[in-house]
């Protein structure tokens, strides 16, 4: 799978674990930085992250701040990411399956190294159900999206 992955100075260290699993696992990554502890705005890497996943140059993205909350606020304000916040392994494929999210955040000051693997598989390997219920509530995702999106 083509996987964006981005962070902040905060997930700086778990995003080079983030990255480094995902090649090992055979998945395409573009990773989008930040590349040093610096600091720098989540907003600013989140919007370049989730523009390569609406594009189509990525499928699903992974971001990485302090707490994921950050990342996953920021990606929310756009137009067809669907972002969590996955610290546990029910929800990052629960997350796919019944509200095809596309962009997982964790925390790097939450979890480490070895959680971040198991989610990164569990969100990766599910798929988005078929069942008519779940693909009515993300169609009406789709509405609240339409109705609250400012005319330009
Ligand atoms: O977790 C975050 C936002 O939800 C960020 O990654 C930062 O860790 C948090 O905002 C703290 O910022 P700081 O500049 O590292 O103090």
């Amino acid at each position: 799978m083509r996987i964006a992955v981005g962070g902040d100075h905060a997930g700086f260290p778990l995003k080079e674990t983030v990255v480094t699993a995902l090649k090992r696992m055979g998945h395409e990554v573009t990773d989008f930085g930040s590349y040093d502890s610096n600091p720098v705005d989540f907003p600013d890497i989140t919007r370049t992250v989730c523009a390569a996943v609406l594009s189509g140059e990525a499928e699903r993205a992974i971001m990485v701040c302090g707490t994921g909350v950050g990342a996953c606020i920021a990606a929310n304000k756009i137009p067809g990411i669907r972002a969590s916040v996955c610290h546990d392994i029910y929800s990052a494929h629960q997350c796919v399956e019944h509200d095809d999210v596309n962009v997982m955040c964790v925390g790097a000051q939450i979890i480490g190294p070895v959680i971040v693997v198991e989610l990164l598989e569990s969100f990766l390997k599910a798929e988005f159900s078929t069942a008519e219920e779940f693909r009515r509530r993300v169609e009406k995702l789709h509405e609240m999206e339409r109705q609250f999106t400012a005319p330009k």
